[in-house]
């Protein structure tokens, strides 16, 4: 079965093919489609990157015998793609397939956007997360915000930039801080959402906002039950049953991790699924409602939540 990016790619060729040969006309957006970005790219592009293109350029050609085929701008073009395009998704979140939107495109990204992309079928719109000023600048992330700067960083080096949003730059206080919140624990008082900090000397954690502490041992025992009950996830196949055993699971990472962690995000995100899948659609909106706050946090000023 061949990937929506090969998919779309030999859209693009048989297009661009149907132009040369004067069956369609060219369009005004014709030349944005893969101009933007990038232009600058191919010398940044790893051997291995480089190697798997040109084996999909040499697929086109394959498939499209009877087609006059570029390789180098082939190669080129899907290395375009890689920056510009992006996944569609229905509203179920499940991936639909590859876009390629002149528009969308021009837009940067930041790790604390004020907007996001969605889809409404097949057509692409962008929402504001809070209010614009006029002349501000549009963003929107690329990839998952619920990560640290480290993985984000990581991410990231597919569009071949670093970022250097106010995320990214914060000093190691505020990136301790972050770092505490997405994959650390939560404070022993569960009204309080205080991060932990570790002090290697006692051996424990405490509280930042509330002082409170808890001790290594007890966190490393839950710990470990939360890892024993995650690996044997791995083998279940029924909705119904993986429900139960996830939201199990929730409660044992709720006395765990941070309530705004990565961990239970994920935890959450899957149930969120399984919902669907079971058309619990109240269920399904709780756990949706659930991950906001996690999201919240990271598009707007952290400083202003803890
Ligand atoms: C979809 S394009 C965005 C539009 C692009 N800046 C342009 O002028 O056509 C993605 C590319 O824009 C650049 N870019 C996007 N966000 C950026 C950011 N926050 N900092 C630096 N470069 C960014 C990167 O080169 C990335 O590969």
């Amino acid at each position: 079965m061949l990937t929506p990016t090969l998919r779309l790619m030999i859209r693009l060729v048989l297009r661009r093919n149907l132009q040369d040969t004067g069956v369609i006309p060219k369009t005004a957006t014709d030349n944005y489609y893969l101009v933007a970005a990038l232009e600058s790219h191919m010398s940044d592009l790893d051997e291995k990157q480089l190697l798997l293109y040109a084996q999909m350029a040499n697929l086109i050609k394959m498939i499209l015998p009877s087609v006059e085929v570029d390789l180098r701008e082939i190669t080129e073009n899907f290395s375009k793609l890689s920056c510009n395009a992006h996944s569609i998704c229905d509203d179920q979140l499940r991936p639909l397939g590859t876009g390629l939107y002149p528009v969308i495109s021009i837009i940067n990204h930041s790790c604390s956007p004020n907007s996001v992309l969605v889809f409404e079928g097949r057509i692409a719109v962008v929402r504001a997360m809070q209010p614009i000023h006029k002349g501000d600048e549009i963003l929107i992330s690329y990839i998952e915000i619920a990560a640290t700067t480290e993985t984000r960083q990581e991410y990231l080096k597919q569009y071949f930039f670093t970022c250097s949003c106010l995320r990214c730059i914060k000093n190691p206080l505020e990136e301790r801080k972050e770092n505490a919140i997405l994959e650390g624990y939560r404070c022993k008082d569960h009204k309080c959402i205080g991060y932990l900090f570790y002090e290697a000397k006692e051996k424990k954690f405490t509280c930042q906002v509330c002082g409170l502490s808890r001790d290594e041992y007890e966190i490393n025992r839950i710990a470990k039950e939360v890892s024993t009950k995650c690996a044997s996830l791995a083998s279940t196949v029924n909705p119904s049953e993986a429900s139960l055993l996830y939201r199990n699971l929730e409660l044992l990472e709720l006395k765990l991790f941070h309530p705004h962690s990565i961990k239970l995000l994920q935890t959450r995100e899957t149930l969120l699924k399984i919902l669907m899948e079971l058309n619990d659609w109240r269920g399904a909106l709780t756990y949706c409602w659930l991950t906001i706050p996690v999201y919240q946090t990271f598009s707007t000023d952290i400083n202003a939540h803890y």
